[in-house]
């Protein structure tokens, strides 16, 4: 019989994630899995419960929760010998995974891609001796994106971001970072340094519109020192999906990045908080496979 184990933060999102335990527990019993389900109640109790699925050869892994849990349940995929597939039911408050993904962020809709017939090998970032899924930010921007309360992020969704860094790029200075990427450097004042993987960060799908799942780069955006009025026209762009053309700020794609500061600089991975600089950068093309929604 096939296997699968249900990994659930009930805190996530509206910490609603509960609410649809039985009716996931329901619909693959339906389709033939045994199943066994685990909730969260600490921070790395989805790495250890997915770790434990690979080593009992489970075929699927379905993450109930948000970014952050998807971020713990691959982070227990690491150099592991047997892989299970991974289902997603989005209902942290961003879901920035399941959207670059086309997973519906209604979970009822989402329970029924469980046994989609698709399958998408999906890059994966490494972060020093970490998985990262979607987005790595460091910068004075980044630490007070760690701040962004859930209560905000329910009630603004992806606004909540922008209110944060308006308060932080008129009150913060740039930090002094050193950027090394495929053989190249950049130095420089910046206000915030972003590697994603997906099109969709912190919510906002055209973030990075050229970031496809599988194409085995990491996106990077430096954004220069800004002033008030910069901020602004920044958070335009980022808005109408053309960051990457704006005059204040570099983009490049690239399979190795590393960064640092002679400051102390905090980073955000995949929505939570992160390690401090210098961070290394790498990506392994097509890592874990991801169940997707068959095609219209
Ligand atoms: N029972 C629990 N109570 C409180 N925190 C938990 C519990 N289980 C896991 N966590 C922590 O919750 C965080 C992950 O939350 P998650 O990102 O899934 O939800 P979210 O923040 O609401 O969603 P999003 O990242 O999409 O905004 C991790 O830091 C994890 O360690």
């Amino acid at each position: 019989m096939k296997k699968a184990m249900v990994i659930i933060n009930p805190s996530s999102g509206k910490e609603e994630a509960l609410n649809h335990l039985i009716s996931v527990e329901e619909f693959l019993r339906d389709h033939g899995y045994e199943v066994s389900v685990n909730k969260t109640a600490k921070v790395l109790d989805a790495t250890d419960f997915c770790i434990s699925a690979c080593k009992d050869c489970y075929d699927l892994v379905v993450s109930i929760g948000g970014d952050g849990t998807i971020h713990e349940t691959i982070n227990g995929l690491i150099d592991q010998e047997h892989r299970p597939k991974l289902g997603v039911i989005p209902m942290g408050t961003v879901n920035d995974f399941a959207r670059a993904l086309q997973i519906p962020l209604n979970p009822a809709m989402a329970i029924q891609t469980l046994t989609s017939s698709k399958v998408k090998k999906v890059d994966m970032g490494r972060l020093n001796n970490q998985l990262f899924a979607n987005v790595v930010a460091a910068g004075s921007l980044a630490e007070s994106l760690s701040a962004v309360t859930s209560e905000d992020k329910s009630k603004l969704g992806s606004f909540a971001y922008i209110k944060e860094a308006i308060k932080d790029l008129t009150s913060n200075p740039a930090l002094h970072l050193v950027i090394r990427h495929d053989g190249q450097l950049w130095e420089g004042e910046s206000s915030l340094f972003l590697a994603a993987l997906t099109n969709s960060v912190g919510g906002f799908e055209n973030l990075a519109p050229d970031a496809a799942v599988d194409d085995g780069l990491i996106h990077c955006f430096i954004i220069k020192d800004l002033n008030i009025f910069n901020t602004i026209t920044v958070s335009l762009s980022l808005l109408f999906g053309n960051l990457k053309g704006h005059k204040d700020v570099i983009y490049f794609t690239a399979k190795h990045v590393s960064v640092s500061s002679p400051e102390s600089v905090r980073t955000n991975v995949d929505g939570e908080e992160g390690p401090a600089l210098p961070i290394e950068l790498s990506i392994i093309p097509r890592h874990i496979e991801v169940i997707v929604p068959d095609e219209e």
